[in-house]
């Protein structure tokens, strides 16, 4: 499993980013090489609007995951137990075909005295999500990025996730799910607080 996380890169630091005109005009290369007339009425802003699109949907690169995570709190009485926020939605999409990968993530951790704010952990989904990815490097780089910043005894994530290349081209194989799952500390040293993971995604009853 590749648990490369992508070096963080501020919007200015780049030196080799294209200025926003070339990548427009890479949109319209692509628009002549599908057999399209750029410079008609209905694709006149198209460049533009797709480059706007990536801003959007590639921001991730623009994100530190662990500035995301930050802030931590440990006021919580003492709680200990597994915190799961499960049915994450999120929008990729893939290194191999730069098409979108749709689905869900479920992450757990157990708490050693620090917890997360929870729209922190949908942030960081988002902010890895907004980067070309495959999904096992995806689930590694959340488990990873968590353990890493929170110190938990242990992260649990789990992905499911449908791949657009699969079902638009190639294989055309429309409704299979892909599942991937990332272990960190006593989720990867005990079976039972793995099956206790999987529970609660499932029924939401684990206890
Ligand atoms: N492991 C993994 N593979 C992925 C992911 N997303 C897409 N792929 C696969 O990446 C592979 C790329 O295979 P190649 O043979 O290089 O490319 P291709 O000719 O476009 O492959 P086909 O999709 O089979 O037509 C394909 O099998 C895809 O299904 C992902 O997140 N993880
Ligand atoms: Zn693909």
């Amino acid at each position: 499993m590749d648990a490369t996380i992508h070096k963080f890169r501020d919007a200015s630091g780049r030196e080799d980013r294209p200025s926003r005109t070339e990548a427009e005009d890479a949109v319209r290369t692509l628009l002549r090489y599908i057999g399209e007339d750029e410079m008609r009425e209905g694709l006149v802003d198209t460049p533009a609007r797709v480059v706007k699109a990536y801003d959007e949907m590639f921001a991730g690169y623009d994100q530190d995951p662990e500035q995301i995570l930050g802030r931590t709190f440990e006021d919580v009485s003492g709680y200990r137990d597994m915190v799961l926020i499960r049915d994450i939605v999120f929008h990729s999409h893939c290194e191999h075909h730069m098409v979108p990968i749709h689905g869900r993530a479920h992450i757990a951790y157990l708490p050693d005295g620090k917890v997360l704010g929870l729209s922190k952990i949908a942030r960081l989904v988002d902010a890895f999500a907004h980067r070309l990815q495959t999904q096992e490097s995806m689930t590694a780089q959340i488990a990873d990025q968590i353990q890493g910043v929170l110190k938990p005894q242990g992260v649990a994530v789990m992905i499911e996730a449908e791949h657009m290349c699969m079902v638009m081209r190639g294989i055309r194989r429309e409704g299979s799910d892909t599942v991937t799952t990332a272990f960190t500390g006593t989720f990867s040293d005990e079976v039972a607080e793995r099956a206790r993971f999987f529970d609660l995604i499932r029924t939401g009853s684990g206890r």
